[in-house]
């Protein structure tokens, strides 16, 4: 039996996406290694869920075809890869959420987004995604600064700028509506996103808001904004870095004035709370950017802990 009002039981597909294409920095892709050797299946198990393990890349190794300097279009750094290994996640998302599991997507970079959440949105026309991140991640090719693709996975699934999206990125689906989206922790946005932002209205709430209303009513606001009538399943899509650097310095593009361990575990927690979760994405753990060993337990621990509050973990 499952509290779920979209899984008849506690059945979860951990899917990993050891990916650091749509970024420069090399480490990220070891986010899952670190992850489940922390403990996090088992510890899921204890919860109660059944749970089963599916690399998304079914061994495919990444990390050696990233410094193909050929493999850029326009502004966008490495299509390519990017293009074939968020199609990978998007079919393992996709048949996760189809075999009524709930899907756990572990990154990897937030690049991977663009598979999770087209996989979902597949299964789950109706879902509502909650973006819990530092940043917006929504640069098209024209606006993206970087040319990282970590920074763009929200407007390739709602197709903004499409007539400029790379070859090896059309595959992607248009489906994200900009009202099914909130974001939550904002606090590096760039000028074109604000933009961006500003003209779909899409529902963000930056640290601002956080101090302004507090933790509980932000979640409330974000949660009615993508699903006001109460009956849509959730995707939430975690980027460790909207905590802030002090409880997670191991991530590669760290910015400080974050949430607190606690406002970050508090909506994993609430979310849970709504029975109708069906997706949950956590990215960014780069093990390899800690400047000391307890970086990496802090990083990992908290990127396990939001998982597991996500999954049903309670303090009482
Ligand atoms: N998933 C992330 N950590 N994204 C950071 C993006 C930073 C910046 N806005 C960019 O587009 O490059
Ligand atoms: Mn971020
Ligand atoms: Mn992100």
């Amino acid at each position: 039996m499952s509290t779920n009002t979209f899984l008849p039981n506690k059945s979860l597909t951990i899917i990993t996406a050891p990916f650091s294409g749509g970024q420069g920095k090399s480490g990220v892709e070891l986010g899952p290694e670190y992850l489940l050797k922390a403990g996090l299946e088992k510890d899921l198990q204890g919860l109660g869920w059944e749970t089963k393990v599916v690399d998304a890349f079914n061994g495919k190794d990444y990390e050696a075809l990233k410094n193909d300097e050929s493999d850029v279009h326009g502004n966008c750094k490495r299509p390519n890869i990017v293009g074939e290994a968020t199609k990978s996640v998007f079919e393992a998302v996709k048949a996760a959420t189809e075999a009524k599991t709930l899907a756990l997507t572990v990154g990897g970079d937030h690049s991977i987004a663009i598979g999770t959440v087209a996989g979902t949105l597949s299964t789950y026309p109706n879902a509502g995604v909650l973006w819990i991140d530092a940043h917006a991640d929504i640069n098209t090719p024209l606006t993206t600064d970087s040319g990282n693709l970590h920074g763009c996975p929200v407007s390739f699934v709602m197709g903004l700028d499409s007539h400029v999206c790379p070859p090896e990125l059309k595959w992607v689906p248009k489906v994200l509506d900009p009202k099914k989206i909130a974001y939550i922790g904002l606090r590096d946005v760039d000028d074109g996103e604000k933009k961006i932002l500003k003209e779909h209205g899409i529902t963000a709430f930056s640290m601002y808001h956080v101090d302004r209303y507090g933790i509980n009513k932000v979640v409330e606001m974000a949660l009615a904004a993508i699903d006001p009538t109460g009956d849509s399943p959730i995707h939430l899509s975690y980027d460790v870095d909207a905590i802030d650097p002090f409880f997670v310095p191991a991530t590669g593009t760290p910015v400080g004035g974050g949430l607190t361990f606690r406002e970050g575990l508090f909506i994993a927690e609430r979310v849970a709370e709504t029975g109708k979760l069906i997706a949950v994405d956590i990215v960014e753990c780069n093990p390899l950017l800690a400047t000391q060993d307890s970086h990496v337990a802090d990083t990992i621990s908290t990127g396990a802990a939001i998982a597991r509050a996500a999954l049903g973990e309670t303090l009482l």
